[in-house]
């Protein structure tokens, strides 16, 4: 047997930090969406454990572990863990998404890995199990499980959907240049931020904006608390987004923790006109997304 879940990257409408826990990680108010970029995981047969990655020829395929550090690895152990099962199968993983983008991929991967191998097994987890094992993986993959348009506080990993019905258009624009690990740009705001309060910036206004489904409305309120340490990490953002905004883009910001960077358009055909201006510019690779899409899913099963 062999099943294929597909997973989706996410963007952070509103991502507010306050000042980090004894246990070190920050309390969040964030507004995820899940936007149409996708990873798929195909999971088969198998009496051994072997994990393979694709990537298209814009990543690159040494940013991704193949072997044990994979958190596709971690997620399979966990599960199997749970239900006392051992681990087998035969995993890829063909990417889509940005490595150390800010947009969750490894996330999707995790998320993908559950919902396939609990396929596969028969293993029959109930839907606030593999919220739980989730969270262990990681603070964004029960986000990256249920999908849509979510609000997520706790460290990120407690998640609630949100009405969203709009259809909203994005350029996303991946790092020419590697990879922001999510550690140092949460260090950075630590230190540009050390007066950062214990309740994050809430998102009211932002969740107001959603239920309008106004794009102009949207862009005002987007709101990325990390965006300022991701900028310093990485001043070259700061001419991109600039760049983005000059080509018709409502809005540019960095997503999560970035680097890269993604454009709010007003519709399908702004979006492709943005996204061509800035390939015309000499951006190389520029992708048009639209989001709320769903979260980790079965695809094909055969
Ligand atoms: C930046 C975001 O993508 C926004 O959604 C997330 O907060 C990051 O989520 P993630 O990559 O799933 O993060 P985790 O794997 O849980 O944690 C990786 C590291 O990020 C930092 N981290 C993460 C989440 C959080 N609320 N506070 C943190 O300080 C910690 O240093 C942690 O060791
Ligand atoms: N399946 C995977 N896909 C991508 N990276 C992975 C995977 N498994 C492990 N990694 C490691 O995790 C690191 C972070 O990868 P990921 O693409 O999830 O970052 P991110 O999108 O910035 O995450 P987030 O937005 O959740 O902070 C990578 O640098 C890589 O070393």
């Amino acid at each position: 047997m062999s099943i294929t879940v597909r997973a989706a990257a996410k963007i952070n409408l509103h991502l507010g930090v306050g000042a980090p826990r004894p246990d070190g990680f920050h309390p969040l108010v964030t507004v995820y969406q899940a936007v149409g970029l996708c990873d798929d995981v195909t999971v088969s047969s198998s009496p051994g454990w072997t994990l393979g990655v694709t990537v298209p020829d814009w990543i690159d395929a040494d940013a991704v572990p193949v072997t044990g550090d994979n958190i596709v690895d971690r997620a399979a152990a966990l599960l199997a863990a749970h239900h006392g099962l051992p681990q087998h199968a035969a995993i890829s993983v063909e990417k889509s998404i940005p490595v150390a983008g800010g947009m969750a991929g490894g996330s999707a991967d995790a998320a993908a890995a559950l919902v396939a191998l609990d396929r596969l097994w028969d293993a029959h987890t109930s839907d606030d199990d593999l919220l739980a094992l989730a969270a262990e993986l990681g603070s964004d993959v029960p986000f990256a499980l249920i999908g849509g348009t979510a609000l997520g506080t706790g460290r990120g990993e407690l998640v609630e959907p949100v009405p969203d019905t709009g259809t909203w258009w994005w350029v996303v624009v991946p790092s020419a240049t590697g990879g922001l690990s999510t550690p140092t740009v949460y260090c950075r705001f630590d230190e540009l931020r050390p007066d950062a309060p214990a309740e994050p910036a809430g998102a009211g206004d932002l969740l107001a904006a959603v239920e309008s489904g106004d794009p102009e409305r949207l862009a005002e309120t987007l709101h990325n608390d990390l965006q300022e340490a991701a900028l310093d990490l990485r001043p070259d953002l700061a001419t991109l987004i600039d760049l983005g905004e000059s080509h018709g883009a409502l809005r540019g910001m960095v997503s999560g923790s970035g680097p890269t960077c993604v454009f709010l358009a007003r519709d399908a055909d702004d979006a492709r006109r943005v996204a061509g201006g800035l390939g015309a510019e000499g951006h190389p690779v520029v992708l048009v997304a639209n989001g709320p899409v769903a979260g980790a899913h079965v695809v094909t099963r055969a």
